[in-house]
């Protein structure tokens, strides 16, 4: 048996102002540096002890892996950090107000490009200011494969050779495994997990700051369908609230 543990980042201080943020680099809030810190607190109360680390290469889940790990005086772990594990990109959508774009395009629009499996929202001119090229981190991610838009089916491809290549071996090391990263990079990695159908998947949020532990079998599935939240409570509330989000 195998434990992974995941967990989203804080709320940034894009979600906090309710802006598509994608793969734009929005750091923490204050409440998102608390919310990091008591998911550590979490961890050592629930006494689960990772012995990995694997971070998106966004700010956002660096800051919440290390200021989970402080509280959890665990800042000495080893850490691997992916551009596989990052947010979807958003497209043309970064950095436009969530209300604003379900009020312009209507309901059905805005929810095709928020959730649905495959609808990516259109893609993103590289002279846009919240455009990713010629980010310095991206700099070794070859033309073709850097995304200027993606739809969860996009995330799932690219997330999940990271998932088998680098997270399953520690796995199978009898490690357990800290995944911080983004709502909807862990959509896709629950997805997966659980085996979740194209069109259910829209139904699915994740919380800011909340670790979701999964005990895994032998192929690396879970021995409880949808993990356990280390507050469950918390984490409904919190659920309900990405969902609402741009309501
Ligand atoms: O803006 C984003 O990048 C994501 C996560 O914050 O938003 P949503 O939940 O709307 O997919």
């Amino acid at each position: 048996m195998a434990t992974l543990v995941l967990l989203r980042h804080g709320e940034s201080e894009w979600n906090a102002k309710g802006l598509f943020t994608g793969w734009v680099d929005a750091g923490l809030s204050a409440k998102g540096e608390e919310e990091a810190r008591r998911g550590g607190k979490l961890l050592l109360e629930a006494g689960i002890r990772p012995d990995v680390v694997h971070t998106s290469l966004l700010t956002r889940a660096i800051q919440t892996a290390n200021l989970a790990l402080g509280a959890a005086d665990m800042l000495w772990l080893p850490v691997t950090r992916s551009w596989r594990l990052n947010e979807r990109h958003y497209g043309a959508l970064q950095g436009k107000n969530k209300a604003q774009t379900r009020e312009q395009f209507g309901e059905e629009q805005f929810m095709l490009w928020r959730r649905s499996y495959d609808v990516p929202p259109p893609p993103i001119d590289d002279d846009d200011e919240y455009s990713q090229a010629g980010d310095a981190r991206y700099a070794l991610l070859p033309k073709e494969v850097m995304p200027r838009t993606e739809c969860l089916k996009d995330v799932v491809e690219r997330m999940l050779p990271y998932w088998y290549d680098n997270i399953v071996p520690d796995l199978s090391m009898g490690r357990t495994v800290l995944v911080a990263a983004h709502g909807n990079s862990l959509r896709a990695l629950v997805k997966h997990l659980d085996g979740i159908g194209d069109d259910e998947i829209a139904g699915l949020n994740i919380p800011t700051g909340i670790p979701l532990l999964y005990e895994l079998d032998a192929d690396f599935r879970p021995v409880a369908k949808g993990g356990l939240y280390l507050d469950p409570e918390a984490a409904e509330a919190a659920i309900a609230a990405v969902a609402n989000q741009g309501r």
